[in-house]
């Protein structure tokens, strides 16, 4: 099964193909074919979604070329990015179908083999760079050459591709050698204290693309890192056709949002808190009902964490918005103060813009959300009260509810969320759910179907009417 390079230019090494199989990994099942080099060097590629008999313009797939590191790959090592690549590498391509990790051995150390690998390691110990580390041992500072992945490319029958990568050299390397690089996506992983400097380097020395900042910018940034915890909660929800509105809410396990004269202050916990910011940072707007706004006088800003403020909605009917609260005086985001049309609104600060509602009658959440939609408001959290979050989920707006319930009995007061009822349990909301600690809390992701994953929900439109909501 010897296969000859079908690329017209460029210096290439042959490549045999020796085995075809099929490997399963916690990303998915790959096919996994082996190859070996005219220097005897063997390596793998992780495929999916191409086969042999591909058409000839079947579209660019994703393709990570990716040099061994024994350290980083396989011991887990914080020295390098490596490993994280690698496993980002895999989980990008089997999330878009298409594509390949090609493993090259033969590169670790940048080509210069494990052994003076490591002893340049121990001259980085002593405080000398990467680069320079490798010039001192003799060897140029990066000794890899990419013919066997340009080979291994031409025996899969791929001629174009996207590649999976910081380094704009080797999308040089791979072009020269014939392969059509239609774009260059980074790969990017979270700096640690122990892996800045050599990333640092990376960027100043060997001309990789900058990239900033721990997993949470990765995410800010539209980015996502595999494994990573904040990535695992939240990396559907910055991937575009992912769900657009969120809901949330914080309660005591015996369903209340705050007791009987309205005392709300802390029920769910500072972790909580962290992530309720995060999921603002994360949307364009955030819902709430004038009686949470009235009781609480929230910010509704990104304070616990680095991100943008997203902009802020007031439903409010009956207009009894106190004109000193936060919402209409703070400036630190637009915010749009939805009125019924007989309420006197008088002179607003510049941030603030007076929206009015066609009727004083109940919101319809779905004309609520058509309403932000105009304004190029698409990711919508809506955050409170119970009342409101519940008449947007017995609507059917909610793709994703985040339910926090905190070991605490309140007994009685203002309730939580309390969707419609239904006479049999086997009509019942049981949608898909995923769940996590905060400190003592209890978070539950419910999928409510609107990112097409889960059941959708089966009910009528629902209205809402946010006054005693709190
Ligand atoms: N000589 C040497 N090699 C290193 C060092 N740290 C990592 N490597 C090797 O560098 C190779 C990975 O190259 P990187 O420069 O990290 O990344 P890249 O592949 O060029 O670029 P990306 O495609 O964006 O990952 C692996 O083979 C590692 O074994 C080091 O300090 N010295
Ligand atoms: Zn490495």
């Amino acid at each position: 099964m010897s296969s000859e390079p079908v690329l017209e230019d460029g210096p290439l090494t042959s490549v045999q193909r020796l085995a075809d199989t099929v490997l399963p990994t916690r990303h998915g099942t790959f096919r996994m074919t082996a190859y070996r080099d005219e220097g005897g060097e063997e390596h793998v590629a992780l495929s999916v979604g191409i086969a042999d008999d591909d058409p000839l313009d079947a579209p660019p797939p994703l393709v990570r070329v990716h040099s061994e590191c024994l350290t980083g790959d396989a011991l887990g090592s914080f020295r390098c990015d490596c490993g994280e690549q690698l496993q980002h590498a895999l989980h990008l391509v089997a999330r878009d179908g298409r594509g390949a990790v090609l493993y090259v051995r033969g590169h670790e150390g940048r080509g210069i083999g494990l052994v003076q690998k490591l002893r340049a390691y121990a001259l980085q110990d002593t405080g000398v760079d990467t680069v320079d580390a490798n010039l001192r041992l003799g060897h140029p500072a990066d000794a890899r050459t990419y013919d066997q992945s340009a080979a291994m490319l031409a025996d899969l029958g791929v001629r174009s591709i996207r590649l999976l990568s910081s380094n704009p050299a080797k999308e040089h390397a791979l072009t020269a050698l014939g392969v059509r690089v239609v774009g260059r996506e980074a790969l990017v992983v979270p700096a640690r204290p122990e892996n800045e400097h050599y990333l640092r380097t990376k960027r100043e020395r060997m001309g990789h693309d900058r990239v900033e900042g721990g997993e949470w910018e990765v995410l800010l940034a539209g980015g996502t890192v595999a494994g990573g915890v904040l990535s695992e909660r939240y990396g559907d929800l910055v991937r575009a056709g992912g769900p657009t509105v969120l809901a949330q809410l914080g309660q005591s396990l015996d369903g209340f949002i705050a007791s009987r004269t309205g005392d709300a202050v802390f029920v769910t916990g500072e972790e909580d808190r962290e992530h309720l910011h995060r999921l603002r940072a994360l949307v364009d707007a955030v819902v709430v009902g004038a009686s949470t706004a009235v009781a609480d006088d929230p910010r509704l800003t990104v304070r616990a964490v680095p991100g943008d403020n997203p902009a802020r909605v007031v439903l409010d009917p009956r207009g009894v918005l106190p004109r000193e609260a936060a919402l209409l005086t703070d400036g630190a985001a637009p915010t749009l103060w939805v009125v019924g049309p007989d309420v006197e609104a008088g002179a607003t600060a510049e941030h603030v813009e007076v929206v009015r509602w066609p009727g004083a009658g109940p919101m319809d959440p779905r004309e609520v959300l058509a309403l932000l939609r105009a304004r190029g408001l698409r990711r919508v959290l809506v955050e409170g009260g119970g009342r409101l979050v519940s008449a947007f989920v017995d609507a059917g707006t909610v793709d994703r509810l985040y339910l926090t319930t905190a070991p605490l009995l309140i007994g009685d007061g203002v309730p939580g969320l309390r969707v419609d009822g239904t006479d049999r349990l086997a009509d019942a909301l049981r949608p898909p759910v995923r769940r996590w600690l905060l400190g003592q809390d209890v978070v539950t992701e419910f999928d409510l179907g609107g990112s097409g994953a889960g059941r959708p929900v089966l009910r009528p439109v629902g209205s809402l009417d946010t006054e005693g909501d709190a």
